[in-house]
């Protein structure tokens, strides 16, 4: 009855506030009686205290007649993503209402025509799902890794989880109807225009990746290379898409390998780029020397969503992944080394920092981890192919290997188009050019370079010609140089020189 009636003054007050002389009397006794209380003991344990003001808190600011239902989706659902939360992160953000929230993320990039409206954390989103009201908010909770990585030192650990109520007697609607609606409208918002995104690794943090809007302009139409191959790559990228089926049919992972090799400049990582707008997928993008073991290299990979290319580039800079043969014979020539500086192998080996293994690496991308997450690529990139252990480069993880190659004069043609808007025979020079192009070794990056240094199509193209008529002399007196060190009198002067 008094608790009644209590409720009812509260009411009252908000109803028929009082003036601002009374407010401030009121307060004035009310600081006075505050002090006086504090500067006693309190009479009531704090946990008592603690059990009457939650009760305090339901009976006055509970709203009675519902009851509310929770829902809470974690960002990982066992040791993989869970699609939920990643779809949440997709559909929300059209939910939120700028407005009607106290804090707000806003953004732009130069690839947008618009100012976007991010997620915002510990906010209210409001949704309606057939007239059902259902209030989402991203809460994220900050701990600490537990030290084992090298230097046994603790991150910053950061785990984020949406939180959805609901009225209670929608508990069955929501929890099967709106989520998958919220899981159809997120692929169909994917699909449709979103910006594909570059992530990094960031070792003993999470999120483990962190990302940028993918803004390299790099196309399958910019790519310069044999037009052949071109469709080749792009057809198998297709079957590789409509294949989800046949996958599960045959009993394999739904996921290609494609190794990239070739020279400096002809084009590795711009061909990634356009793989993942020919598919758009987004690109994940790893660094295996921030790899501290094969258990971290695995929850690196789970930690993947699906439909997402995984590029290691440069994977020859890594010895994990160095052939067998010539992993030994360096070794022995190090432990020569040592033995000769007198310093006993395990010293070094103590300060060799902890790393992913080849065996490791080989079981993350085909081994019994490979199935999790499916529609995968992975693309390795390398100027060394020899190096890298044949093991890597059979198929079934080296599914298609692409030879990025010196220009050729096929593959000239799309630069003069992209650079000079040139068509085959749209200009007098393009034969000369393409016929020195036969017989010369240039990458595409340098001719690229060239065409870059004037809008005007003559002096571009004969900045070209200049540019290859060198590159060939420079070959030529190579060659000579070369030839003539081979003969008996040079390396014995050769010799001579070095005593
Ligand atoms: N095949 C190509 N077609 C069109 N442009 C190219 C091609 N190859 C290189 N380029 C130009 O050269 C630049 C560098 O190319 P890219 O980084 O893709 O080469 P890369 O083979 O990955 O080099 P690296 O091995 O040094 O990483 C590109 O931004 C592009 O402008």
């Amino acid at each position: 009855m008094e608790a009644a009636a209590a409720r009812n003054a509260i009411m009252e007050f908000f109803q028929n506030p009082p003036s601002p002389s009374t407010l401030f009397n009121a307060y004035a006794s009310l600081s006075a009686s505050l002090m006086i209380l504090r500067s006693t003991p309190n009479p009531i344990p704090p946990p008592i205290r603690r059990f009457l003001w939650s009760k305090i808190q339901n009976y006055f600011f509970t709203y009675r007649g519902r009851s509310l239902a929770i829902i809470i989706i974690e960002e990982s659902w066992g040791a993989e993503r869970n699609l939920l939360f990643d779809a949440a992160k997709v559909y929300l953000p059209r939910k939120v209402s700028p407005g009607s929230l106290r804090q707000v993320k806003m953004g732009k990039i130069p690839s947008q025509k618009n100012i976007a409206v991010g997620l915002p954390e510990e906010e209210n989103i409001v949704d309606f799902f057939r007239n059902i009201k259902v209030t989402w908010r991203l809460i994220s909770v900050q701990t600490e890794t537990k030290p084992g990585n090298p230097g046994n030192r603790s991150f910053p650990f950061q785990k984020w989880h949406f939180r959805l109520s609901f009225d209670e007697k929608n508990r069955e609607e929501i929890s099967s109807d709106y989520l998958q609606h919220v899981l159809a409208a997120s692929t169909s918002l994917t699909q449709e225009d979103r910006e594909l995104k570059l992530f990094t690794h960031q070792p003993h943090y999470n999120p483990r990746w962190t990302s940028a809007y993918l803004q390299h302009p790099a196309s399958f139409d910019t790519i310069a290379m044999d037009p052949e191959m071109k469709q080749s790559i792009i057809d198998d990228l297709d079957r590789f898409l409509s294949r989800r089926d046949f996958y599960k049919r045959i009993g394999k992972a739904w996921k290609r390998g494609y190794l990239l090799y070739g020279p400096p400049g002809t084009g590795k990582s711009s061909l990634v780029v356009a793989m993942a707008k020919h598919l758009k997928y987004d690109v994940y993008d790893l660094e295996l020397s921030s790899i501290h073991s094969n258990a971290e290299l695995r929850n690196v990979l789970l930690s993947m969503p699906t439909k997402s290319i995984l590029v290691i580039e440069d994977v020859d800079c890594y010895e994990e992944v160095h052939a067998r043969s010539k992993k030994v014979k360096k070794i022995k020539n190090a432990s020569k080394t040592l033995e000769n500086m007198k310093i006993p192998l395990h010293l070094m080996e103590m300060g060799k920092r902890p790393a992913c293994t080849l065996s490791g690496i080989l079981n993350a991308i085909d081994g019994l981890w490979s199935g999790c997450g499916e529609e995968r690529i992975f693309v390795f990139t390398t100027n060394y192919k020899d190096k890298i252990d044949p093991a890597l480069l059979r198929p079934g993880r080296m599914d298609m290997q692409i030879e990025l190659s010196y220009l050729k004069p096929s593959a000239f043609s799309v630069l003069a188009y992209n650079y000079l808007t040139l068509r085959d025979g749209g200009h007098p020079l393009l034969e000369e050019i393409e016929s020195i192009l036969q017989y010369t070794e240039v990458t595409p990056a340098s001719v690229a370079e060239q065409l870059l240094r004037s809008d005007d199509v003559d002096v571009a193209l004969e900045g070209v010609v200049n540019f290859l008529k060198r590159k060939k002399m420079e070959e030529v007196n190579d060659a000579d140089d070369e030839g003539s060190a081979a003969t008996p009198g040079n390396s014995k002067r050769m010799k001579l020189s070095e005593n």
